[in-house]
């Protein structure tokens, strides 16, 4: 695996694709520095070997050139983070960019216009891609957010930069936080799915049931478990066609002692509100009217435990309707557990969407072992399948 330390970057530009597409709000401030951030390692330790950066980023999903996705308007945080001049251009390919791309002084940062712009980036646009190529001595990815996608310049621009091209240091450590967890985990290894549906996760189960000792599957994905299996579940959501799967899945784990935790309690909720009225029930005696939309505290406390005695944790998905500050609680608590047991020495390892946003939320980010910048990316390595951006870099 080519990292940042194979390469000596004085006098060279590197081509660097970085995952800057970033929430921005109204006023188009970036409400989450994260991913900018997360790179600033790779940056910085290219522009101290005495080298140029050119970075190269999407925002958002443009439909041609369209100002509100410009780049422009995260360009004073990349500067502010990095503590560095950043240049900038109204465009990612042609002579103005070329002319800027080759005036670059060693120690300077050059930031391209989003990339998207043009539909042949997402295209995977052949000649779109030698166009990006042209700018750089060097290609680094370090968009693991992005590594999903065989786009021009995650992917497809790779092949102009033969025994050029290495990951850099964020897309290097997401790399290593997956196979701690996939393959190389001190046991017991603990992988704690939530969210909404067991159907957006079928194949991250089917894949890591052969990763795992324990499996937690919470959230609005465990009613399907539960009424597959003769549980009453009232109102709570399920996906009956799911059914049949969710006792496949039952088996499979029996077959390779995978022990399976699904929620034995829940807070159930007379509607789907934050002023609801609530009680405690059985998961599978939740009479209609009503529908759970929180791990109840028997659960929480089986699932402390299995935490506690775990060594390496993956956290996927939240484990009741987090957004709602009543039906927190088994999502503050889980990350609680995580938290302790990884200042006891487990190693942990939360990705994707809703999780991340919630770790970060109730303030578990700097308490837990990695937190991923990567939604869609994660998910797919978790499903087990090697991911072009990367694939790219190892050919
Ligand atoms: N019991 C429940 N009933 C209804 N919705 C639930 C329940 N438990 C969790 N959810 C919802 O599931 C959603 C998260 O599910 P989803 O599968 O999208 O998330 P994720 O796995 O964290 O992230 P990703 O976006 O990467 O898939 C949250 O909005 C949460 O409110
Ligand atoms: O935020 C993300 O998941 C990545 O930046 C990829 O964005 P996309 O889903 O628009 O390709």
């Amino acid at each position: 695996m080519k990292t940042l330390n194979d390469f000596n970057f004085e006098n060279k530009k590197a081509l660097i694709r970085v995952d800057f597409n970033v929430p921005l709000n109204d006023k188009f401030e970036v409400t989450d520095a994260t991913r900018i951030i997360s790179a600033k390692p790779t940056i910085i330790k290219i522009l101290e070997d005495g080298g140029s950066c050119i970075l190269m980023s999407h925002l958002g999903r443009p439909k041609g050139f369209q100002d509100e996705f410009s780049l422009k308007h995260i360009a004073d945080k990349v500067e502010e983070i990095l503590g560095v001049n950043v240049i900038t251009v109204a465009d990612c390919i042609g002579n103005d960019v070329e002319t800027a791309a080759a005036s670059l002084e060693p120690g300077q940062v050059l930031l391209l216009e989003n990339l998207r712009f043009y539909k042949e980036e997402t295209a995977g646009d052949e000649a779109f891609a030698e166009k990006l190529s042209k700018l750089g001595d060097i290609y680094v990815n370090d968009a693991f957010g992005t590594a999903h996608r065989a786009h021009a310049s995650t992917t497809i621009v790779a092949q102009f930069f033969e025994g050029k091209k290495c990951f850099g240091n964020l897309l290097a450590q997401e790399i290593e936080s997956i196979n701690k967890v996939m393959e190389t985990g001190e046991k017991p290894v603990l992988a704690v799915l939530g969210g909404a549906k067991v159907s957006s996760k079928i194949t991250i189960i089917e894949n890591i049931l052969d990763k795992v000792d324990h499996l937690i599957i919470g959230g609005g994905m465990s009613f399907t478990f539960v009424k597959a299996q003769g549980g009453k579940i009232g109102n709570s959501i399920c996906e009956d066609d799911k059914m049949e799967l969710a006792l496949d899945i039952l088996e499979q784990a029996k077959a390779k002692n995978v022990q399976i935790h699904i929620p034995v309690d829940v807070i159930a909720a007379d509607d789907f509100s934050n002023d609801a009225n609530t009680q405690i029930l059985d998961i599978n005696a939740i009479p209609d009217g009503w529908e759970g939309v929180d791990a109840g505290p028997k659960s929480r406390e089986i699932f402390h435990k299995v935490v506690m005695e775990s060594k390496t944790i993956l956290w996927n998905g939240p484990l009741g309707v987090f957004e709602m500050e009543s039906f927190a609680g088994g999502t503050i608590e889980l990350g609680n557990s995580i938290a302790e047991a990884t200042k006891n020495g487990a190693f942990s390892l939360v990705g994707g969407g809703d999780s991340v946003a919630a770790v970060k939320q109730f303030g578990f980010a700097d308490k837990v072992s990695y937190v991923s910048t990567g939604g869609g990316a994660m998910l797919e390595s978790l499903e087990g399948k090697t991911l072009p951006g990367i694939a790219a870099i190892l050919k």
